[in-house]
Order: structure tokens, then sequence, then C-alpha cells
């Protein structure tokens, strides 16, 4: 049967191309830039001050102390937004306030709060009673960017810092791949809403929040369909119309159960199958099939199942639909407190959900507790999936364990 590995490189070698548009910069945030994006502008674009104070020649201070200030006659004063013409020379400063441009043969600024002023027969003046070197307090033009510069590759999913750089580069508008639409639906005769008492033999639908979470948390768009009960028909039409999204994912029937429709049904729809059934527990019977273009989840219904599912295989989908450069989060060796044992002569890769922490820098795991795959409260401190390799039937209190640290930010 098909690796998880193996599984996930099926799924992501057949997802269609990641669509790309221009977007005005404040409506990309946490999109990825669909090119390599370069400063448009030098920035600073001008020398200018980084203080409020007194732009000054810093020679004419040189031999400034408390006993005794040099005192400067004071040309005028240019807050930031302003332009002056005047020259300082020798013997002279202008007031300036922080970011305006930094007038010609000044090469240093002096803060306010060094200084004393007044005004007297020859024009107003200040006093400063410390030296200072040049260069002090002046923002240099093209300091902090450089025209041309490389800001951001293609692939990289933009942060609030790489917007303010961006607008400051000049780049009111960026190449990015949109958010995907994918429409999102759970089947089941035994469900009810989650503001409805459940009657005998019903349950809470829980799948339709923690996969539209799922789908939003990765930055995508859920688009959640009415639930549909066991009936051939009505799953038809609903499935004809989730596909006007982008991704379709539907969580239950997909089993070997007598009301097990999905596989059938897509298949009866025209939809191509890569795969039904990873070795992998839980979610087994988990199947990906590409209709109309479409990728199509097929999602185990027991509700841990389909959380690590969408962990696992969807998000990385998603996000190389996205654009984004990295699809996979951070991978890292732990020792299992408590250890684990499960069957023996199993050949199929086990996920547990575990609670993950850095001590005396080593990280250490431990189960959040039993690992049913209906056990839907095991997920609500877990931090990590710990990956058993197939025929591993057991792990060593402290033992080795490879780690997805599903907290994190996908780093490869
Ligand atoms: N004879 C076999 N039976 C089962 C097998 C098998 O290999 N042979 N696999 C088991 C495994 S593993 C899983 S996982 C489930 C997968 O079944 P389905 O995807 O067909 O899911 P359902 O039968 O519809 O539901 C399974 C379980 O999950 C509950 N469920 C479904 N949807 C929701 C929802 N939206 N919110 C909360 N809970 C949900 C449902 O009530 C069932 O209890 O099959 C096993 N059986
Ligand atoms: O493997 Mo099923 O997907 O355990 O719950």
């Amino acid at each position: 049967m098909l690796t998880p590995t193996l599984a996930l490189d099926l799924i992501l070698e057949r997802l269609p191309r990641p669509a790309a548009d221009l977007r005005p910069l404040q409506d990309t945030l946490g999109l990825a830039a669909a090119e390599d994006l370069h400063s448009r502008a030098t920035v600073p674009p001008f020398t200018n001050s980084a203080m409020d104070g007194y732009a000054v020649r810093a020679e004419d201070l040189a031999s400034a102390s408390l006993d005794h200030p040099v005192r400067l006659r004071v040309l005028g004063d240019l807050a930031a937004g302003g332009v002056s013409h005047s020259v300082v020379k020798v013997g002279e400063a202008l007031r300036i306030m922080t970011g305006a441009p930094l007038p010609e043969g000044a090469d240093a600024v002096v803060p306010v709060e060094d200084t004393r002023c007044g005004e007297g027969p020859g024009g107003d003046w200040m006093e400063a009673c410390k030296p200072l070197r040049a260069g002090i307090h002046i923002r240099l033009a093209g300091e902090d960017l450089q025209k041309e510069q490389l800001l951001v590759k293609a692939g990289h999913q933009l942060r609030p810092g790489d917007l303010g750089v961006l607008a400051a580069a000049g780049l009111p508008a960026l190449p990015v791949h949109p958010r995907v639409r994918v429409a999102v639906l759970t089947t089941g005769d035994e469900l009810v809403d989650v503001s409805d008492e459940p009657g005998p033999g019903r349950i809470r639908d829980a799948n339709i929040h923690a996969l539209c979470a799922q789908v939003a948390a990765c930055g995508a768009i859920p688009v959640p369909f009415p639930r549909v009960p066991d009936d051939r028909e009505t799953l038809k039409q609903t499935l004809l119309r989730a596909l006007e999204a982008d991704v379709v994912l539907t969580t239950g029937g997909i089993s070997v159960g007598d009301y097990d429709f999905m596989k059938g049904l897509f298949e009866a729809l025209g939809a191509e199958r890569i795969f039904w059934k990873v070795a992998q527990k839980p979610g087994g019977p988990l199947g990906f099939w590409m209709l109309q273009g479409k990728p199509v989840f097929g999602i185990p219904g027991n509700p841990v199942a389909a959380m690590l599912m969408v962990e696992e295989y969807v998000r990385p989908a998603l996000r190389k639909l996205m654009g984004f450069a990295n699809l996979h989060r951070p991978v890292a060796e732990a020792s299992l407190e408590g250890g684990w044992s499960g069957k023996v002569g199993d050949h199929r890769t086990t996920f547990l959900r575990v609670v993950a922490r850095r001590e005396g820098g080593h990280l250490k795991a431990r189960l959040t507790g039993p690992q049913g795959s209906a056990i839907l409260s095991s997920m609500l401190t877990a931090n990590a999936l710990a990956v058993i390799p197939e025929g591993l039937d057991r792990v060593a209190p402290g033992g080795p364990v490879t780690l997805h640290l599903t907290e994190e930010a996908e780093d490869h």
C-alpha cells in the first residue's frame, strides 16, 4: 500500500499551477509573492536628520566644553517635508527636525537637548558644550535600500514588515498568488448542527468547524456547504456545486460501509483516482481524485483522522496552490516521555498527537492522551505530531521520535 510520503508526492505533482494576479499592496498580507520583488527607489531618497536639533559642521564644535561652549549663528529652521537652500558655513547652524534633508555644508546634527539657544543683536544663536563627530545623527541617502535591490523572493509569504518595506520601495501593487477557495462538505445522516441537541444515535458535526478553521488557518478561503445526508443523488448535486471552488474536501463516507458513497460517486462523475488508501493510522481510507481539473480530497469521517489528513496532506497542497515556496512544517527529533506501544507487525505509519517542549536544548514530547481516531480531545493540547515509521511497534520511554511541529510556520 501507498506510504504517506508517496501519497503526498502524488498529490503535489498533480496540482494545477497557482494562479497569479496584481493586487494593491494593502490586500497582499499573507499571500505569496508571484515574482522576485525589487526596490524601485533609493531609501532614504536623501540624506536627512535622525534627530530634532541643529545641523552643524562638526569641526566647528571641536573645542566645545562645559566651560567653553561654542556658539553658532542659527540660519533658520527646517521641518520634515521642507527643503532648505541655505548652505551651512563656518560658525553657522540650521535648526532641523527629524527627517528633514540635511543642508549643504552640514555634516552632523546636535540633538536639541544638548544645546541652549537665544536671540541676540546678530540674530538667533545656539550653543553646544561638547564636540561631536562628523556623520553623527545623520541618515545617509540609500543606507536602507538601494534601487533594484532584491527585497522579496517569489514564493515568500508576505508579512507586515515586508509590506512596509515594499511601500517605502515604491511598489503600490504586487504580483501575488491569490487565496484558493476550498469547498468543505461533511456527510452523514447522524450529524446535527452544533446548536442542536443530538437525538438518539446522532452526534454534532465537529468536522465542518475543524476543517474550515484549518483551511482558513493556512490562508485559504473555506466555503462550508450545507451538510449532506447519506443520499447518493443529493451528494451528487452538492458535489457538482462544490466544483465551483478551486479545491473540494469531503469528510465521511469514504470507507467500506454500506453508506460510504463518496468513492463511487467521484468516479461515476468521471474523476481520475490518484489513490485511495494510505498505509497510515489514522486516516487509512484517505483518497485523492482529480475531477474537472480540480483536486478532490476524500477525507475519513473520524474527527481526529480528518484533522490529521488536512494537516499532513491538504495544507501542503493548499500552500502549493497558493504559490508558497515552503510547504512543509519544521521536522525535529525529540525524546518521547513515557514511550509508546502499537500493534506488532503493523505495516502502517502512525501519527501520534503530542505536546512538545524544549528543555535544556532538547525537545521532549509526551502523548496528549488516548490516541483513538475518534478521541477529538487528543487535539486540544497537541502542538506536534510524532511520526512513527511502519514496522516500529514500540518506542521505549525517552526513545527517539520524529516530530512535525504543527504550530510552527513551514520552513521547507
Ligand atoms: N470495515 C471497515 N470499517 C472501517 C474501516 C475499515 O477499513 N474497514 N476504516 C475505519 C476507519 S480507519 C475510518 S477513519 C472510518 C472512515 O470512515 P468514513 O470516512 O467512511 O467515515 P464515516 O463512516 O462516515 O464516519 C466515521 C466516524 O466519524 C464520524 N463522523 C463523520 N463525520 C463527522 C463529522 N462531520 N463530525 C463528527 N464526526 C463525524 C461518524 O459518525 C463515524 O463515527 O471508517 C472505519 N470503519
Ligand atoms: O484510520 Mo481511521 O482514519 O482511524 O480513523
